[in-house]
């Protein structure tokens, strides 16, 4: 007999299980007319039954057991929305060894154990689609794996992370506090239950993990990501980086050069003429560059509820297509090619560099000398007094070096006696003018 509709069983009714509730519910007439199945929410997991949600009348489908969803015959597709590891991959695994189709939100499960689900889906003729992972509501991952699949991808930077972009932009552009920023993109429904791996870099490091892996199609392990957060950025950081022309991001960078690739997560000053500079608030943007296409930039929200859900939902209904016609276990490919890391020397950028120095005759002679002794070029150069008198703050943007280079002359910047503090050094991405 023909099957005329399709069950979900929702595993997390917070922010993103909410959204997916919203959307599902609201454009169910669509959803039918693009798949040709009627789709139902049968089961929702949560944590606690008895908890006010921002979303009532679905209090019956309510359980805190996740069994009556894995093993649940009637149900055909498992949308796990609920965060975390550990306590996620077994059910995910579960759910596929019975024969159910899963979508994932789940970027810190698929960084790290995305190669295993995905062989674990292909085995028994699963989908398993994680489109919601990276960037929120930008269709990112789909387009790698489908619209660049005739093309290499040689290089992907962009922010891939919405709280970071929000506390940031505020920063910026009001003088904002930044844990008064960091609390409104926790109320918001944007920073992660722990939101120290939004701020330390390392929900932006495994959507890189993730981005690379599908975009250059080898497997990139987590720790094979350059990280570093913002939560040591300054006030004074962001001054001087708007007198030079620069806005401080959050951004993601993976490049590849041949066969050898690097991929990072650091504060970076953006010139103001590059359109990453600009992408402001929680809007991600990641710009892709092809060998063939040349380049091209994806905008969006990064988070938030309904931005985040529709992503999930878009994973629906391929799945359920797929269903129809009978094709699962075909979509996301596990990485088929060797790879090789970029060592330090191979690795090129130019840098900020924030420093305080005493304020003698012959400093800056020494600073420069030291740099060029270690084949790095100066950009520009600002000195002015430090609170106090005694000591000069040195802020200066490099040409483009290796980070060998940068790294030996930050070690010898340090020993130098007249170096009091190196306070911030950053990567530096210009724009279309220079
Ligand atoms: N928020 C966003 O903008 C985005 C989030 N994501 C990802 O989506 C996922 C969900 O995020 P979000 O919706 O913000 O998270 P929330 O914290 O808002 O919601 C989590 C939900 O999962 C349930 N849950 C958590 N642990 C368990 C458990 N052990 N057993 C049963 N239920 C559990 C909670 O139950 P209860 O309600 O009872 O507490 C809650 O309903 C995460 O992986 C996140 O990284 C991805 C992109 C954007
Ligand atoms: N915490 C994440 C949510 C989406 O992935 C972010 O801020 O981008």
């Amino acid at each position: 007999m023909e099957r005329k509709s399709v069950n979900v069983g929702l595993m997390g009714f917070g922010t993103v299980g909410t959204g997916v509730v919203r959307i599902v519910s609201a454009h169910q007439e669509d959803l039918f007319k693009q798949t040709g199945l009627r789709i139902g929410i049968h089961k929702i997991l949560v944590k606690n039954k008895e908890k006010k949600r921002s979303l009532t009348g679905y209090e019956q489908l309510l359980t805190t057991n996740a069994d009556e969803i894995i093993y649940d015959p009637e149900i055909d597709i498992v949308i796990e929305v609920m965060g975390g590891v550990e306590q996620t991959k077994p059910l995910i695994l579960a759910a596929i060894q019975q024969g159910k189709h899963v979508i994932t939100a789940n970027k810190d499960l698929m960084a790290v154990y995305g190669a295993e689900i995905l062989n674990a889906a292909q085995e028994n003729n699963c989908d398993v689609f994680y489109e919601a992972s990276v960037a929120g509501g930008i269709p990112i991952l789909r387009a790698l794996v489908e619209s660049f699949s005739s093309d290499r991808i040689t290089k992907m930077m962009g922010i891939v992370n919405g709280t970071t972009n929000y506390i940031l932009s505020k920063m910026s552009r009001e003088g904002a506090d930044y844990h008064q920023v960091l609390k409104e993109a926790q109320k918001l429904g944007y920073a992660e239950a722990d939101p120290t791996s939004d701020v330390e870099g390392l929900d932006a490091a495994r959507k890189m993990a993730i981005l690379s892996t599908l975009g250059f199609r080898v497997p990139v392990n987590l720790d094979e990501v350059d990280v570093k957060g913002i939560s040591h950025i300054s006030r004074e950081d962001i001054a001087y980086g708007k007198k030079l022309g620069y806005e401080i991001k959050l951004l993601g960078l993976a490049q590849r050069d041949d066969d050898e690739i690097e991929v990072s997560v650091e504060p970076t000053l953006v010139h103001k003429s590059h359109p990453l500079a600009s992408v402001n608030g929680v809007f991600n943007a990641v710009c892709v560059h092809g060998e063939a296409v040349g380049e091209t930039m994806f905008y969006g929200p990064g988070a938030g509820e309904l931005p985040t859900a529709t992503a999930v939902v878009s994973d629906l209904v391929t799945v359920v297509k797929n269903m129809k016609l009978g094709v699962n276990g075909r979509g996301m490919v596990a990485p088929y090619k060797e790879k090789k890391l970029k060592t330090d020397d191979k690795k090129f950028s130019k840098y900020f560099l924030r420093m305080v120095v005493a304020d003698k005759r012959g400093v800056l002679a020494k600073i420069t000398q030291l740099f060029a002794d270690n084949h790095i070029s100066l950009a520009q150069v600002i000195q002015q007094p430090h609170h106090g008198g005694e000591h000069a703050e040195i802020v200066l943007v490099t040409h483009k070096i290796s980070k060998r280079d940068l790294d030996l002359a930050l070690l010898y910047l340090r020993d130098m006696d007249v170096t009091k503090e190196i306070k911030s050094c950053f990567r530096v991405e210009e724009g279309e003018e220079k």
